[in-house]
């Protein structure tokens, strides 16, 4: 479980996060919006344990090297080497051995078809390309905490499509894995989510199931963002 409680986050003196209570258990898969903004990443970035400012504010029950957190950032961001070496690097900083190692990468290769892109340059990479790399070397040291911050913007349907069959498969594997999925888009968000949470100025205005998000009558709505969302 990972909860947060007491949240504040500040950049100089404007506070852009506030949460007093989340909480959200292994296997759930939660759809996460609201306007740009409005703080999402930097909620991901919490949950993630990478925002200094919000260490005292979030809790994980029984996290351990080996229940990681997976954070995938909005733009892919590569290191120096290949993809193969980018690929491989989060097993190597967790001092993976190179028996498993060398086991995982082939695993992937053949799984994800990525024999074409291993030796290359990761800047060399087409966006779908760079988006799947990104997602891969986050879904191979296995994490059960998986926070994807809009993953798949400007990826072509098919490619969206290959992407998601390897999510839905990675999730299934493990049905304790969460995931909290960020998007500006319905038919991303209703894919993924079973429950929702809006946020807006920093705050979660509300945090309903898929039902009851469903029941929403967007027509006598005044909040303009989810209006136009819903409206979709
Ligand atoms: N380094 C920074 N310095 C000052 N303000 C920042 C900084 N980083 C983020 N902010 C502000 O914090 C707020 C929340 O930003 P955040 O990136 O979390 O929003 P978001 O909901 O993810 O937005 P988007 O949908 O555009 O990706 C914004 O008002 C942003 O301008």
């Amino acid at each position: 479980m990972v909860k947060i409680q007491n949240l504040r986050v500040f950049r100089g003196k404007k506070q852009i996060l506030q949460i007093d209570k989340l909480e959200a258990v292994e296997g759930e898969r939660i759809g996460l919006f609201g306007p740009n903004g409005s703080g999402k990443s930097t909620l991901l970035r919490s949950l993630a344990l990478i925002e200094p400012e919000s260490s005292d504010a979030v809790f994980y029950e029984s996290l351990d090297s080996s229940w990681p957190i997976g954070y995938l950032m909005q733009e892919p961001y590569f290191f120096r080497g290949s993809v193969e070496e980018n690929l491989v690097l989060p097993l190597k900083l967790r001092k993976v051995s190179a028996k498993i190692i060398k086991k995982k990468l082939r695993e992937f290769t053949e799984k994800y078809n990525l024999e074409p892109l291993l030796k290359k340059n990761p800047q060399a990479l087409s966006g779908g390309e760079k988006q799947k790399v990104n997602l891969l070397r986050t879904l191979i040291y296995e994490p059960r905490y998986l926070f994807l911050d809009e993953p798949f913007n400007g990826i072509d349907a098919l490619t969206k499509k290959e992407l998601n069959k390897y999510l839905e498969n990675y999730l299934n594997q493990d049905k304790r894995r969460l995931l909290i999925y960020v998007s500006h888009d319905l038919k991303e968000l209703l894919t993924w989510g079973k429950r929702f949470w809006y946020l807006k100025e920093g705050e979660i205005k509300f945090d309903l199931d898929k039902e009851e998000f469903l029941k929403i009558n967007y027509q006598t709505l005044e909040d303009n963002y989810l209006k136009l969302l819903l409206e979709e």
